[in-house]
């Protein structure tokens, strides 16, 4: 089998007293889409951060591209070629949509044909019409976008966005999901949480199910699809 691009093993994670993470193992392959499925508060956010350097870990190990980066702090990571699209956006509300996007540019590794802001409008043409804006103009929608761009900025090896279409509306949704679509057939490597189980099945390889920050259930598409009692179990509320 193909060395894992991102390996948690185990991973174990608290806010303060509270053990929100008992046992989360996952693994995204190279250009795989691999969704991060569960009911809300189960520890999909925490898992996020833990991978990301924003919560450390108690406990396992998180190996990315072979190294441990379990004690990495998080402004490495994107160095190290993980790009985040955060719970929220974080966009930065009094710089321009082109101001948002250049301030995160980077070629670390000297890509032939990297991610620039012309790449980026070509994705989501939208951002073209509002390059002036100030990010605190944009529509949830539009921040989204930009969100997404400013991560494909740093040049990723994995990208991992957190509720990819949360609260957006049914063709905003479309535009991202198609984005994502997009992406993945170029090859990049992509962990997503999002609530459309249709899209996450349909452009998904891979699915890892977290119950009371432990893995419980791990499979590709059709295998959950093939398992109802699946989304009873583990995802309705
Ligand atoms: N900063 C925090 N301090 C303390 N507890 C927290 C904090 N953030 C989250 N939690 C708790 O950790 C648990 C897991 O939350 P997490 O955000 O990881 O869930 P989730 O699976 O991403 O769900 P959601 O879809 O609601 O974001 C929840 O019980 C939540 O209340």
């Amino acid at each position: 089998m193909t060395e894992s691009l991102l390996r948690l093993e185990a991973v174990q994670a608290s806010y303060g007293q509270s053990r929100i993470l008992f046992d989360v193992s996952l693994t995204v392959g190279p250009g795989e889409m691999v969704g991060l499925l569960g009911r809300n508060g189960m520890g999909k956010t925490t898992t996020v951060r833990a991978v990301t350097g924003q919560l450390p870990t108690l406990g396992g190990d998180i190996i990315f591209k072979g190294r441990s980066i379990r004690s990495t702090p998080s402004h490495l990571l994107g160095r190290m070629g993980i790009g985040l699209v955060p719970e929220g956006r974080r966009i930065f509300p009094n710089l321009t949509v082109r101001e948002n996007l250049v301030a995160a540019a980077a070629n670390r590794s000297g890509r032939p044909d990297p991610w620039t802001l012309e790449r980026v409008l070509a994705l989501f043409p939208r951002l073209g019409e509002r390059l002036g804006n100030w990010g605190s103009q944009l529509s949830g929608g539009e921040q989204q976008m930009l969100a997404v761009g400013r991560a494909l900025m740093i040049n990723p090896d994995l990208l991992i966005l957190d509720e990819a279409t949360e609260g957006l509306a049914p063709i905003v949704r479309d535009v991202i999901w198609s984005a994502l679509r997009q992406l993945k057939s170029e090859g990049l490597s992509i962990l997503v949480i999002d609530r459309n189980l249709r899209q996450m099945m349909e452009v998904g390889d891979r699915h890892h199910i977290i119950e009371k920050g432990r893995t419980v259930w791990s499979g590709p598409s059709q295998a959950f699809l093939s398992e109802p009692s699946l989304k009873g179990r583990y995802l309705s509320v």
